[in-house]
């Protein structure tokens, strides 16, 4: 596997391949690699002739710089685990080479991001928008990988593609869990052995909230009822959304034929984890 940190090297690497025939499959991260980063990586094997991944833990997309200063870093081990998953290329950049200056530009995804995750971290999606920008334009997929976990910055990056009319495939793959349930996240190995057993609250609130949609039972009552059990166990629920799935459209009910799920954020001592589950399919 190449290892390259800078734009020129990318650049030369993919000036050098045999012939411009060739597909190529990008999987974003910001590192701390696991199972649901590899799911994405093991889809991109299968449909592209050569697999990108980049990792580069992006200051502008973090509204809270203790969550930045602890994001989890384990570069050996992703290295490892990215060769053994037959990863042509690691895209390694330095905070320099992304960003020689602090960028002026910024993105405004209206009515897309002034919910959940734009709500609750301002500044977040533009951030997002920039880095996802720059990763494209550097490595230039056929397509790109991305987690449902992160289901708005999902309905995000398709409007990004679209609006800048980029040459790109987005492909979206289905959240990977525990055993117990807990959707694997990076930020997962801030959390001890008992506050991973806590955190089960999140996928359990979404099932039942999903369970009960669908028996018919009004919105409303079920966040209260969602919201004293997180109260009760003394845990910090920041939201508990349903929403249009690709809209991000705030719902007070399922409706047939709307796609819609719900989404959580939650602190579990001082970490902050989100999940979503889809309640009617598209
Ligand atoms: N459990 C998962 N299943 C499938 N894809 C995932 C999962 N967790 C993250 N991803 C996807 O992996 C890509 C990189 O995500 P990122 O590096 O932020 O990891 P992360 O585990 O989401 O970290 P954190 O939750 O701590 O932000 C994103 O497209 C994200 O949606
Ligand atoms: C897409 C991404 C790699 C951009 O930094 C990040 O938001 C993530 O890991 O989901
Ligand atoms: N996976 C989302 C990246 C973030 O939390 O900033």
């Amino acid at each position: 596997m190449k290892i390259l940190r800078t734009k020129e090297a990318v650049r030369l690497f993919l000036s050098n391949l045999p012939n411009n025939q060739i597909s190529i499959g990008l999987v974003p991260t910001m590192g701390a690699l696991h199972k649901g980063h590899l799911d994405l990586v093991k889809k991109a094997r299968k449909n592209s002739d050569l697999v990108i991944v980049s990792i580069f833990v992006n200051p502008t997309q973090f509204n809270n710089p203790e969550d930045f200063a602890k994001y989890p870093q384990t570069l050996d081990k992703d290295v490892e685990l990215l060769k053994e998953s037959k990863v042509d290329c690691l895209f390694l950049p330095e905070l320099e080479e992304i960003y020689p200056s602090k960028p002026r530009l910024s993105f405004k995804f209206e009515g897309l991001d002034d919910v959940l995750e734009g709500e609750f971290r301002p500044g977040h999606f533009s951030g997002v928008g920039i880095i996802v920008s720059k990763l494209l334009n550097i490595v230039k997929p056929h397509k790109a990988y991305f987690g449902q976990k992160d289901l708005q910055q999902v309905a995000i990056i398709r409007q990004l593609v679209a609006d800048l009319s980029m040459d790109v495939e987005i492909i979206t793959l289905p959240t990977i869990r525990e055993e117990s349930g807990l959707a694997l996240s990076s930020r997962n190995m801030r959390l001890s052995e008992m506050d991973k057993v806590r955190a089960l609250i999140l996928i359990q609130s979404l099932n039942k909230a999903k369970e009960e949609l669908l028996s018919g039972k009004n919105w409303l009552s079920i966040r209260d009822k969602i919201s004293m059990d997180f109260a009760h166990e003394n845990i910090d629920l920041e939201y508990l959304e349903l929403v249009h799935t690709y809209t991000m459209e705030k719902l007070d009910a399922v409706a047939p034929q709307v796609p819609c799920s719900v989404c959580i954020a939650a602190y579990v001592s001082g970490v902050r984890l989100i999940d979503n589950v889809s309640v009617i399919e598209a």
